[in-house]
């Protein structure tokens, strides 16, 4: 059962004389009980998503469409006036930076008291502090960490507050930006596991994964989206997209991560030829073109059409072409 469905999302920053378009018609289903991660390279409009689908846009972002159905209601994404009663309970924000994303100056158990306190004004602090409890010992937190303040903790127990309190009103929606970038592997896979745990014991019923590390999705997510240059270029169950990426900037995004060192039994970051396409003007065809090694005169001049074969999609002019050549057969 789909839980959230995304449609339509453009968006652009105001760039001096001109405009940056950051999204352009980015839509994505997450279905009920599943993680759906999100990969692409660094600057392709990922955290800018992810601002707006957990209703918290980036200021200077004019968004110009796009619709969220979540828990039964159609948000209006250009309409940020009515963002704020679903903010933190229906959908919620797992930032990136554990340590910037808690106020020092306050302990642990204030801070959750006004998450709860923003959801409901009359809840008593005792209830507060009992319901927060309950949920970082779920997180294998002390009961200690409620009088702790943020600098006292470590940092893979900072990121599980933050997970805590991220999660505290019981979000049906959560969008993890890029949560785990700043942990060492250890922590980060105990940040996998919790988020696992909370989607299996529904605390959350799905989860929205932002990163540029697609070997951690391939473990973490069920299905996996690819974005280049602010579109969604290809989206597929996590299996068959590491398999058998069919975009060629997803192929050439696998292949530079899983590039084999030589002689040894790490892996290379191999980089992509050529650098993502300058936002500032509109573009009419594929963004990818200039850096593909399989473009065709049509890819620059129109734009690929979303093809949809059975659980997976992506746009690419090879793959319309091709099913065209087989539905001709
Ligand atoms: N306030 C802003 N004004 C203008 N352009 C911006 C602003 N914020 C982000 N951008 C641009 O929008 C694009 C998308 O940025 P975004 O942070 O969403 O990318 P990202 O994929 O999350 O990157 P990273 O992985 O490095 O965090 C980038 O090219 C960035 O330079």
């Amino acid at each position: 059962m789909t839980l959230a469905s995304l449609t339509n999302l453009t968006a652009h920053y105001d760039a001096g004389e001109g405009r940056f378009h950051a999204l352009d018609d980015v839509g994505l289903d997450v279905e009920s009980g599943r993680i759906l991660g999100v990969v692409g390279e660094s600057g392709c409009g990922k955290s800018t998503m992810a601002s707006v689908l957990s209703l918290n846009p980036a200021p200077s972002l004019r968004v110009t469409s796009g619709t969220l159905a979540v828990g039964g209601k159609d948000v209006d994404l250009t309409d940020p006036a009515s963002h704020r009663p679903l903010r933190g309970g229906t959908v919620a924000l797992l930032p990136q930076g554990a340590l910037n994303a808690l106020n020092p100056t306050r302990r642990v158990g204030a801070l959750a008291h006004d998450i709860l306190a923003a959801g409901d004004r009359r809840i008593k602090r005792s209830e507060s502090l009992r319901r927060t409890a309950a949920r970082l010992e779920a997180l294998e937190l002390p009961p200690r960490v409620l009088r702790a303040y943020p600098h006292q903790l470590s940092g893979g127990m900072r990121q599980r507050v933050v997970t805590a309190l991220a999660t505290l009103r019981n979000p049906r929606l959560l969008v993890a930006d890029e949560p785990s970038s700043a942990l060492d592997v250890s922590s980060q896979r105990l940040l996998v596991d919790l988020l696992r745990r909370l989607v299996s014991d529904g605390l959350v019923e799905g989860i929205v994964f932002i990163t540029h590390d697609v070997a951690l999705l391939s473990e973490l997510a069920d299905r996996i989206a690819v974005m280049y240059a602010g579109r969604v270029v290809e989206e597929a169950p996590a299996r068959d997209l590491v398999a058998s990426p069919r975009h060629p900037y997803s192929q050439a995004l696998l292949a530079s991560v899983l590039v084999p060192e030589p002689g040894t039994r790490g892996r290379r970051l191999a980089g992509i030829p050529g650098s993502p396409p300058d936002l500032r003007a509109p573009i009419a065809g594929c963004l990818f073109a200039p850096r593909c090694e399989h473009a065709m005169d049509k890819c620059t001049a129109e734009r690929p059409p979303r093809l949809v074969t059975g659980p997976r999609d992506d746009s690419c002019w090879r793959s319309a072409e091709s099913e065209e050549a087989v539905d001709a057969a």
